[in-house]
Protein backbone atom coordinates (compact mmCIF):
# COMPACT_ATOMS: atom_id res chain seq x y z
CA UNK A 1 0.00 0.00 0.00
CA UNK A 2 0.91 3.49 -0.72
CA UNK A 3 -0.49 6.50 1.16
CA UNK A 4 0.42 10.46 0.60
CA UNK A 5 -1.37 12.73 2.88
CA UNK A 6 -1.58 16.37 1.65
CA UNK A 7 2.02 15.84 0.22
CA UNK A 8 4.23 18.88 -0.47
CA UNK A 9 7.92 19.15 -2.27
CA UNK A 10 10.56 21.35 -2.88
CA UNK A 11 13.97 20.64 -4.21
CA UNK A 12 16.05 23.84 -1.92
CA UNK A 13 19.24 23.21 -0.39
CA UNK A 14 20.80 23.07 3.07
CA UNK A 15 19.43 26.68 3.48
CA UNK A 16 15.75 25.91 2.05
CA UNK A 17 16.42 28.34 -0.09
CA UNK A 18 16.79 27.46 -4.81
CA UNK A 19 19.24 29.64 -6.91
CA UNK A 20 16.25 32.60 -6.75
CA UNK A 21 15.10 32.75 -3.45
CA UNK A 22 12.76 30.59 -1.67
CA UNK A 23 12.86 27.11 -3.83
CA UNK A 24 8.77 26.52 -5.33
CA UNK A 25 6.95 23.71 -4.79
CA UNK A 26 7.19 21.33 -7.40
CA UNK A 27 4.61 19.13 -4.99
CA UNK A 28 1.51 20.32 -4.16
CA UNK A 29 -1.36 19.13 -1.66
CA UNK A 30 -0.72 15.66 -3.24
CA UNK A 31 -2.93 12.91 -1.20
CA UNK A 32 -4.16 9.95 -2.95
CA UNK A 33 -3.53 5.88 -1.71
CA UNK A 34 -2.66 2.45 -3.79
CA UNK A 35 -4.14 -0.15 -2.50
CA UNK A 36 -1.54 -3.05 -2.42
CA UNK A 37 -1.55 -5.16 -5.11
CA UNK A 38 -3.35 -2.47 -7.42
CA UNK A 39 -1.60 -1.78 -11.43
CA UNK A 40 -1.32 2.53 -11.72
CA UNK A 41 -0.66 4.92 -14.57
CA UNK A 42 0.70 7.83 -13.99
CA UNK A 43 0.09 10.50 -16.48
CA UNK A 44 0.39 14.17 -17.39
CA UNK A 45 2.53 16.39 -19.18
CA UNK A 46 6.27 17.10 -18.96
CA UNK A 47 7.13 18.66 -15.75
CA UNK A 48 4.18 18.03 -13.86
CA UNK A 49 5.67 16.62 -11.19
CA UNK A 50 5.61 12.46 -11.89
CA UNK A 51 9.44 11.68 -11.58
CA UNK A 52 8.97 13.58 -8.41
CA UNK A 53 6.23 11.48 -7.38
CA UNK A 54 7.89 8.38 -8.15
CA UNK A 55 11.19 9.47 -5.99
CA UNK A 56 8.83 10.14 -3.07
CA UNK A 57 7.51 6.65 -3.94
CA UNK A 58 10.74 5.18 -3.57
CA UNK A 59 12.28 6.81 -0.99
CA UNK A 60 14.88 8.58 -2.77
CA UNK A 61 13.60 11.78 -1.90
CA UNK A 62 11.44 13.18 1.23
CA UNK A 63 8.40 15.33 1.37
CA UNK A 64 8.97 18.74 2.33
CA UNK A 65 5.25 18.69 4.24
CA UNK A 66 2.78 16.33 4.96
CA UNK A 67 2.73 12.26 4.95
CA UNK A 68 4.22 9.51 2.79
CA UNK A 69 3.75 5.46 4.01
CA UNK A 70 4.91 3.07 1.69
CA UNK A 71 4.63 -1.06 2.52
CA UNK A 72 2.66 0.17 6.06
CA UNK A 73 6.12 2.40 7.35
CA UNK A 74 5.33 6.44 7.76
CA UNK A 75 8.32 7.84 6.42
CA UNK A 76 7.91 10.61 9.22
CA UNK A 77 8.20 7.91 11.69
CA UNK A 78 10.94 5.14 10.32
CA UNK A 79 14.40 5.50 11.79
CA UNK A 80 17.04 5.83 9.92
CA UNK A 81 18.71 2.98 9.99
CA UNK A 82 15.68 1.44 8.99
CA UNK A 83 15.24 3.12 5.48
CA UNK A 84 17.77 0.37 3.72
CA UNK A 85 15.71 -2.20 4.60
CA UNK A 86 12.39 -0.97 3.59
CA UNK A 87 14.33 0.37 0.19
CA UNK A 88 14.95 -3.12 -0.62
CA UNK A 89 10.89 -4.11 -0.81
CA UNK A 90 10.58 -1.62 -3.67
CA UNK A 91 12.16 -2.13 -7.01
CA UNK A 92 12.49 0.82 -9.48
CA UNK A 93 13.23 0.92 -13.13
CA UNK A 94 14.38 4.09 -15.08
CA UNK A 95 13.57 5.49 -18.55
CA UNK A 96 17.71 5.40 -19.03
CA UNK A 97 18.24 1.79 -17.82
CA UNK A 98 21.03 2.88 -15.45
CA UNK A 99 23.07 -0.21 -15.53
CA UNK A 100 26.53 -0.57 -14.71
CA UNK A 101 28.58 -0.70 -17.85
CA UNK A 102 31.27 -2.65 -16.85
CA UNK A 103 29.35 -5.51 -15.03
CA UNK A 104 27.84 -8.31 -17.40
CA UNK A 105 24.32 -8.99 -17.32
CA UNK A 106 24.33 -11.65 -14.91
CA UNK A 107 26.52 -9.40 -12.39
CA UNK A 108 23.96 -6.38 -12.91
CA UNK A 109 20.91 -8.06 -11.94
CA UNK A 110 22.59 -9.70 -8.93
CA UNK A 111 23.95 -5.75 -7.68
CA UNK A 112 20.74 -5.67 -5.26
CA UNK A 113 21.78 -9.30 -4.10
CA UNK A 114 24.92 -8.76 -3.38
CA UNK A 115 24.06 -5.34 -1.30
CA UNK A 116 21.82 -7.39 0.75
CA UNK A 117 24.22 -10.07 1.51
CA UNK A 118 22.36 -13.04 0.14
CA UNK A 119 24.08 -16.84 -0.50
CA UNK A 120 25.68 -17.32 -3.38
CA UNK A 121 23.24 -20.45 -4.38
CA UNK A 122 20.13 -18.61 -3.59
CA UNK A 123 21.57 -15.51 -5.73
CA UNK A 124 22.71 -18.19 -8.67
CA UNK A 125 18.91 -19.77 -8.78
CA UNK A 126 17.69 -16.22 -8.75
CA UNK A 127 19.04 -14.00 -11.50
CA UNK A 128 18.95 -17.17 -13.46
CA UNK A 129 15.30 -17.38 -13.44
CA UNK A 130 14.91 -13.66 -13.74
CA UNK A 131 16.96 -14.20 -17.04
CA UNK A 132 15.09 -16.85 -17.97
CA UNK A 133 11.62 -14.31 -17.47
CA UNK A 134 12.92 -11.71 -19.26
CA UNK A 135 13.89 -13.49 -21.98
CA UNK A 136 17.65 -12.56 -21.14
CA UNK A 137 19.28 -16.58 -20.67
CA UNK A 138 21.18 -16.22 -23.28
CA UNK A 139 23.04 -13.07 -22.71
CA UNK A 140 24.11 -13.25 -18.78
CA UNK A 141 27.83 -12.68 -19.57
CA UNK A 142 26.96 -10.16 -21.93
CA UNK A 143 28.15 -6.64 -21.15
CA UNK A 144 25.26 -3.88 -21.71
CA UNK A 145 26.58 -2.05 -24.15
CA UNK A 146 26.53 -4.75 -26.83
CA UNK A 147 22.55 -5.22 -26.00
CA UNK A 148 19.78 -3.23 -27.83
CA UNK A 149 17.72 -0.89 -25.95
CA UNK A 150 14.56 -3.07 -25.68
CA UNK A 151 17.31 -5.87 -23.69
CA UNK A 152 18.88 -3.37 -21.68
CA UNK A 153 15.41 -2.71 -20.31
CA UNK A 154 14.91 -6.20 -19.60
CA UNK A 155 18.23 -6.26 -17.75
CA UNK A 156 17.31 -3.25 -14.98
CA UNK A 157 13.60 -4.87 -15.11
CA UNK A 158 15.02 -8.11 -14.07
CA UNK A 159 17.41 -6.26 -11.56
CA UNK A 160 14.41 -4.53 -9.63
CA UNK A 161 12.81 -7.12 -9.45
CA UNK A 162 15.22 -10.15 -8.35
CA UNK A 163 14.32 -9.36 -4.49
CA UNK A 164 10.33 -9.42 -5.35
CA UNK A 165 9.48 -6.45 -4.33
CA UNK A 166 6.19 -5.44 -3.35
CA UNK A 167 6.31 -2.30 -5.00
CA UNK A 168 7.60 -1.91 -8.49
CA UNK A 169 7.86 1.31 -9.97
CA UNK A 170 8.65 2.13 -13.24
CA UNK A 171 9.82 6.00 -14.86
CA UNK A 172 9.08 6.36 -18.74
CA UNK A 173 10.51 2.63 -18.85
CA UNK A 174 9.47 2.50 -22.46
CA UNK A 175 10.49 6.16 -23.56
CA UNK A 176 13.43 4.92 -25.28
CA UNK A 177 12.24 1.95 -26.83
CA UNK A 178 10.08 0.57 -30.27
CA UNK A 179 6.42 -0.43 -29.98
CA UNK A 180 7.58 -3.65 -29.70
CA UNK A 181 9.71 -3.74 -26.87
CA UNK A 182 7.74 -1.46 -25.45
CA UNK A 183 5.22 -3.50 -24.71
CA UNK A 184 7.16 -6.70 -24.12
CA UNK A 185 8.34 -4.34 -21.02
CA UNK A 186 4.67 -3.52 -20.24
CA UNK A 187 3.65 -7.13 -20.52
CA UNK A 188 6.70 -8.03 -17.53
CA UNK A 189 5.25 -5.13 -15.81
CA UNK A 190 1.39 -6.57 -15.71
CA UNK A 191 2.86 -9.94 -15.02
CA UNK A 192 4.33 -8.90 -11.67
CA UNK A 193 1.09 -7.01 -11.20
CA UNK A 194 -0.66 -10.62 -11.95
CA UNK A 195 1.44 -11.79 -9.12
CA UNK A 196 0.54 -9.47 -6.40
CA UNK A 197 3.18 -6.58 -6.86
CA UNK A 198 1.60 -2.81 -6.42
CA UNK A 199 3.08 -1.36 -9.97
CA UNK A 200 3.25 2.33 -10.94
CA UNK A 201 4.37 3.35 -14.37
CA UNK A 202 4.80 6.98 -15.28
CA UNK A 203 4.49 7.26 -19.11
CA UNK A 204 3.89 9.60 -22.21
CA UNK A 205 3.03 6.69 -24.02
CA UNK A 206 -0.68 7.28 -24.85
CA UNK A 207 -1.20 4.24 -27.32
CA UNK A 208 0.29 2.01 -25.21
CA UNK A 209 -1.93 3.10 -22.06
CA UNK A 210 -5.16 2.87 -24.32
CA UNK A 211 -3.83 -0.52 -25.25
CA UNK A 212 -4.04 -1.46 -21.62
CA UNK A 213 -6.41 0.90 -19.41
CA UNK A 214 -6.08 0.68 -16.33
CA UNK A 215 -6.69 2.93 -12.99
CA UNK A 216 -4.48 6.40 -13.32
CA UNK A 217 -3.04 9.36 -11.23
CA UNK A 218 -2.90 12.38 -13.37
CA UNK A 219 -0.67 15.36 -12.50
CA UNK A 220 -0.20 18.60 -14.13
CA UNK A 221 1.69 21.54 -12.23
CA UNK A 222 2.40 19.67 -9.30
CA UNK A 223 -1.09 18.89 -8.61
CA UNK A 224 -2.53 15.76 -8.53
CA UNK A 225 -5.46 16.51 -10.82
CA UNK A 226 -7.24 12.86 -11.14
CA UNK A 227 -7.44 9.34 -9.34
CA UNK A 228 -9.05 6.62 -11.09
N1 LIG B 1 16.60 17.84 -8.86
C1 LIG B 1 15.80 18.88 -9.10
N2 LIG B 1 16.10 20.11 -8.63
C2 LIG B 1 15.28 21.15 -8.85
N3 LIG B 1 14.11 21.07 -9.54
C3 LIG B 1 13.77 19.87 -10.02
C4 LIG B 1 14.59 18.72 -9.84
N4 LIG B 1 13.96 17.66 -10.44
C5 LIG B 1 12.83 18.15 -10.98
N5 LIG B 1 12.71 19.47 -10.74
C6 LIG B 1 11.59 20.34 -11.14
O1 LIG B 1 10.40 19.77 -10.63
C7 LIG B 1 9.32 19.91 -11.55
C8 LIG B 1 8.72 18.54 -11.84
O2 LIG B 1 9.71 17.75 -12.51
P1 LIG B 1 9.52 16.18 -12.74
O3 LIG B 1 10.79 15.67 -13.34
O4 LIG B 1 9.05 15.56 -11.49
O5 LIG B 1 8.35 16.17 -13.84
P2 LIG B 1 7.90 15.01 -14.82
O6 LIG B 1 6.41 15.06 -14.87
O7 LIG B 1 8.52 13.73 -14.42
O8 LIG B 1 8.50 15.50 -16.21
P3 LIG B 1 8.97 14.58 -17.48
O9 LIG B 1 7.75 13.95 -18.02
O10 LIG B 1 9.56 15.61 -18.41
O11 LIG B 1 9.99 13.62 -16.95
C9 LIG B 1 9.91 20.59 -12.79
O12 LIG B 1 9.61 21.96 -12.69
C10 LIG B 1 11.39 20.34 -12.64
O13 LIG B 1 12.12 21.39 -13.24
Amino acid sequence: MVRFDDVGLRYAGPSGLGPQGPAPEVLRDVSFTLPQGSFHWLLGPSGAGKSSLLGLMHLALRPSRGEVEVLGQRLSQLRRGALPALRRRIGVVYQDFRLLPHLTVFDNVALPMRVAGRGEAQLRADVAEMLRWTGLAEKAGALPATLSGGEQQRVALARAVVMRPALLVADEPTGNLDGVQARRVLALLREMHRLGTTVVVATHAEALVAEHPAPALRMDEGRLVAHG
